[in-house]
């Protein structure tokens, strides 16, 4: 076992797992980041307050708005991959210029997973999630920006409507068989 593999013996990913509001990415990347020993970054801690007091009253962001947090996702997976351990980020990555963004000039050598879920049930679950600063008038324009990974990006796609549990297991098979 090298320095940075899980007990799992799995080698280390830098995964950014993605998709619109209420998909299940803080879900499924924190159980990621648990069962593998993996780091984790929950995206939206990165975002100014000023994107997140946009959203909070109702307003989508703009490229010009996201420019600055996905600058810090960037960072954020840069040292990951710098130090060589395995590290899950959630952030919606709604475009492949954002995603473009992600990698940076450097071409990171980061994998995205792509959490996909039916209008139906994200609005259902954003009308039910509490806490969270993200309302429910947001999501059609979340559906609207969302450019899905084509099959020239990095991605592994998996559904939203499993249980969490269902997907974990998905992908840690996925990462077996490829190691
Ligand atoms: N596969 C799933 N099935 C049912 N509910 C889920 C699933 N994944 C997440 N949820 C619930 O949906 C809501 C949004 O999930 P969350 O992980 O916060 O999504 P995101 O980070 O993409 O906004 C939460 O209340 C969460 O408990
Ligand atoms: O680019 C954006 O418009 C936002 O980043 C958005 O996509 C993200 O979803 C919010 O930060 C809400 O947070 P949750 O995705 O955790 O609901």
């Amino acid at each position: 076992m090298t320095e940075y593999e899980t007990q799992m013996g799995l080698k280390p990913h830098f995964l950014v797992v993605m998709g619109v509001s209420g998909t299940g990415k803080t879900t499924v990347a924190a159980g990621l980041a648990t069962r593998l020993g993996w780091h984790f970054q929950e995206g939206d801690a990165l975002h100014p307050p000023a994107n997140v007091e946009k959203m909070s009253t109702g307003q989508p962001l703009t490229d010009a708005d996201r420019a600055p947090w996905l600058a810090l996702c960037h960072d954020w997976l840069r040292k990951q991959v710098q130090a060589g351990h395995g590290a899950v980020l959630t952030c919606s990555a709604l475009k492949r210029s954002y995603r473009e963004q992600l990698r940076g000039e450097e071409g990171l050598p980061i994998e995205f997973v792509h959490i996909d879920t039916s209008a139906a049930e994200l609005a259902d679950r954003l009308q039910r999630r509490e806490g969270h600063f993200m309302p429910v008038s947001l999501l059609p324009s979340q559906l609207a920006t969302l450019e899905v990974p084509g099959d020239d990006e990095p991605v592994i796609r998996v559904s939203g409507e499993k249980h969490p549990d269902v997907v974990l297991e998905e992908l840690i098979r996925h990462f077996q068989a490829e190691d």
